[in-house]
């Protein structure tokens, strides 16, 4: 109740305050025009929220920088005829240092009638005016959305919204966008929107070099020609490269001549000199426009009790006492030691972990009256615990998608609903299991024999078995219905939809850039940096989602690298999910081994990469954002989204992958194909021929290749018994194979044909390789 209060009270609050903002200034809303909206400001301020409300057009919203990497377009249809609203990747700087910057700069650079509605975090006000002031440079009307105010409060502090409104001259407004706050105000100043009254000097020199710039310009594009002849002087590369078409080599020569006079008389690079004036002007208006307004939100009473006198205690304890059960572990392998000496140890290293941190936490963070949000950020920022912690996620995400999502509902699912056209599955109990005690608790059975049972019967009075058409979709090892459609429903669909939301909590909680400062000194041996940890960890749930956010790093080197090992050593979920459960099923020491050499093989390629390649890794620069509790109804919409957007594209691709398969079978293309592969398949990698199969499905999606291969290596066993080390070997080999064809398509469009090909040339024989080794060195044992 309390909670709600308080959010009450400040949205009452934003709302008395956004009337004294705009007061009765409303135009008449029939007279907004045809302009477009352009949504801009730095990463993570909450752009795509906004772009949301406005349009109803679901966009990924995540607590990362980088969310947004391409353009969304909507509309919104408050406005007669409706106005595009345009949603762009956040930017910390109109002079892009990344592709996902320079799209947002474009945007702005475009030629048409454009209002601009820059979203400021609030409590970050300092960023967003730097990037005010270069769009006034533009000539642009803006609206200044200061979004995020509910945490602006909690920080105890207030921004005066007239007095900055009275000196930057352009409607300003107040929202909380995940609580739909101060939206009618935003909807009524847009077309208020006006050039902000900015004007910095930059000192004689650089203003001599601006009007020289500009002379030659002439006009040259939609935005003014001085904001143009800034980002020139501050050597803005991917603006000259745009410019080479508008505009002869012999005026690119004499800008690059103009620059090179007025960087003479600075000892600093001319962007430093011109960003550091910016800094200056944007620091005296913030004096004079914010104020320390009261004290700092704290978490209520009774959650603080609840955190720091129970989770707090319970979850150290069982820390300790599994990390004491694991050593107990090793140690009974040699010694032999008392159940009742065991469990006291177990015991005391679980009470005193639990004493130390609650003590450790109590003094620290209790008394200084923090919130548990702020808490738990700072521990996944801290140099010890924070690795115990990311142990306890991943602990959590395997038990989440490991057991739960590919073991019990991909069984359940796979055997029970879709079942086999042949056989009837003995339908299911429905029951609840009771964890603590160990006890299911059966209601009743149902007589539910399988999907692919019933369409097996309703066909079998059609037709017979051996029928073509039966045998296209029933037949068990490459019916359309039987293999392609359920295993793509059966096995892909929960497992990527149980790591999508894992993920969903991992993104909107602020945990992955934190991630990201752990694993930089890594990252920077194979050539990339913390930042990478965004499309590195996104691979995990589709590497094809994750080829796009290689756009946000900062180097061409870091893209090519991340690009490749995404393609080379990082399973999708899917891919992974039917490993892991395949692998699992037959020892854990394999599923270890089998990610143990799929990780030396990322860090040993990366490391050569970033030896080969040329150029440095650039410094981590991300804003780490404050550690939020998510959102369930974002973390549903957004794995629905991913969910939808993956079976679209993997459904497809399973059942075309199968009717390949089934008339390669039939015209005897597969055995053709399986003696051409013979040599390398069965004498090289020692894997029976009919795997073929399985690494020619590899090429349509590398997940159905596992599980097919899993099925050929079960009924070619001896006695229907899988060998433990051909599994091995084909699992790594077709985790480092080719991408899937989708994953390649995208490697095209971001990295060029020659690169993407340049990497296939490279990982196809590759992957073979490690896997021929494998086998060498799995005979040892
Ligand atoms: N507390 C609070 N959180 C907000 C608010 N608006 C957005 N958020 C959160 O801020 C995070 C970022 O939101 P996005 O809409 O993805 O931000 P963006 O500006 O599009 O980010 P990029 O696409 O990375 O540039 C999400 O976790 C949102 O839930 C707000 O007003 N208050
Ligand atoms: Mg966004």
């Amino acid at each position: 109740m309390e909670v709600c209060k308080e959010i009450t009270d400040k949205v009452l609050n934003v709302k008395l305050n956004e009337r004294a903002v705009t007061g009765n200034t409303y135009m008449n809303i029939k007279s907004a025009g045809t302009f477009k909206l352009a949504l801009v400001g730095n990463p993570n301020v909450g752009k795509s929220v906004i772009f949301g409300l406005l349009t109803g057009k679901y966009v990924t919203v995540s607590n990362y920088p980088g969310t947004t990497v391409e353009v969304s377009r909507g509309v919104y249809k408050g406005y007669e005829g409706g106005i595009e609203v345009i949603d762009t990747p956040g930017a910390n700087s109109l002079i892009p240092l990344s592709e996902d910057e320079a799209v947002a700069r474009d945007i702005l650079l475009e030629d048409y009638d454009k209002r601009i509605v820059q979203v400021i975090d609030a409590k970050n006000l300092r960023r967003g005016l730097l990037i005010t002031t270069q769009i006034a440079e533009m000539g642009l009307p803006v609206l200044l959305v200061l979004n995020m105010w509910d945490e602006l409060l909690d920080r105890g502090m207030n921004v005066d919204i007239n007095a900055l409104q009275d000196y930057l001259k352009i409607p300003i407004v107040k929202t909380i966008a995940t609580h739909k706050v101060g939206f009618r105000e935003l909807f009524h100043s847009v077309p208020l929107a006006s050039v902000p009254d900015i004007r910095i000097n930059y000192g004689r020199y650089i203003e001599e070099g601006i009007s020289r710039v500009g002379k030659i310009l002439n006009n040259l594009m939609v935005v003014n020609d001085r904001a143009l002849a800034i980002m020139l002087l501050s050597h803005d590369e991917s603006l000259e490269r745009k410019l080479k078409e508008k505009l002869p080599e012999v005026s690119l020569q004499e800008i690059a001549g103009i620059r090179e006079d007025v960087q003479r008389h600075f000892s600093n690079p001319l962007g430093y000199v011109i960003s550091i004036k910016r800094s200056h002007y944007v620091d005296s208006l913030i004096e004079k426009v914010t104020t320390a307004a009261g004290k700092e939100a704290e978490t209520r009473p009774f959650m603080r009790g609840v955190f720091f006198f129970f989770l707090v205690p319970l979850t150290t304890f069982l820390i300790g006492y599994k990390l004491m059960s694991l050593l107990m572990y090793a140690i009974t392998m040699k010694l032999q030691v008392s159940d009742v000496l065991e469990t006291v140890l177990e015991l005391s290293a679980g009470g005193i972990m639990s004493l130390y941190f609650t003590l450790y936490l109590y003094k620290n963070e209790f008394k200084t009256r923090s919130k548990i949000t702020e808490v738990l950020g700072r521990i996944t920022m801290h140099p010890i615990a924070a690795f115990p912690l990311l142990i306890i996620i991943l602990w959590i995400v395997y038990k989440w998608v490991g057991e739960f999502g590919s073991g019990v509902c991909v069984d359940f699912l796979e055997n029970k609903i879709f079942g086999s056209a042949e056989t009837p599955s003995d339908g299911f109990d429905l029951c609840v299991y009771i964890p603590f005690l160990k006890k299911v608790y059966t209601f009743t059975h149902i007589n539910f024999e399988g999907i692919n049972y019933y369409i097996g019967l309703l066909a079998q009075k059609i037709m017979s078995k051996d029928n073509l058409i039966y045998e296209l979709f029933l037949n068990a090892q490459s019916g359309l219905i039987q293999v392609g459609l359920t295993y793509a429903i059966a096995i892909v669909f929960p497992i990527v939809g149980f790591f999508f939301l894992a993920f969903g909590i991992m993104e909107d909680s602020g945990y992955l850039p934190r991630l990201g400062v752990m694993v930089d000194k890594t990252f920077k041996r194979i050539g990339l940096n913390g930042k990478a940890v965004l499309p590195m960890v996104l691979g995990l749930g589709c590497d094809t989602m994750a080829t796009m956010t290689t756009r946000i790093l900062n180097t061409k080197k870091e893209r090519i690298i991340a690009t490749l090992l995404l393609a080379l050593a990082v399973p999708c979920s899917a891919q992974l999910g039917v490993i892991a459960s395949v692998l699992g099923s037959i020892s854990g020491i394999y599923f270890a081994a089998y990610f143990l050499i799929i990780c030396s093989q990322l860090f040993f390629v990366g490391y050569l990469s970033a030896i080969i390649l040329p150029g440095a890794p650039s410094d981590f620069i991300m804003e780490i954002p404050p550690f939020r509790m998510p959102k369930l109804s974002n973390i549903f919409i957004k794995t629905f989204y991913r969910v939808n957007w993956f079976m679209k594209e993997a459904v497809p691709l399973f059942v075309l992958g199968t009717l390949v398969l089934f008339v390669a079978t039939k015209l005897g293309v597969l055995s053709f194909v399986e003696k051409i592969g013979q040599p390398v398949i069965g004498y090289f990698l020692g894997l029976p021929v009919e795997t073929t199969r399985g690494f020619i499905l590899g090429f349509l999606r590398r997940d159905y290749g596992a599980v097919s291969i899993f099925k050929v290596l079960e009924e070619q066993g001896v006695g229907h018994v899988i060998d433990p080390k051909q599994l091995l070997v084909s699992l790594v080999v077709i985790t480092l194979f080719i991408p899937c064809i989708a994953n390649f398509f995208v490697m095209i469009k971001e990295r060029g044909a020659k690169n993407a090909f340049l990497m296939f040339a490279f990982i196809l024989p590759y992957s073979i390789l490690v896997g021929g080794l494998l086998r060498i060195v799995l005979r040892l044992f």
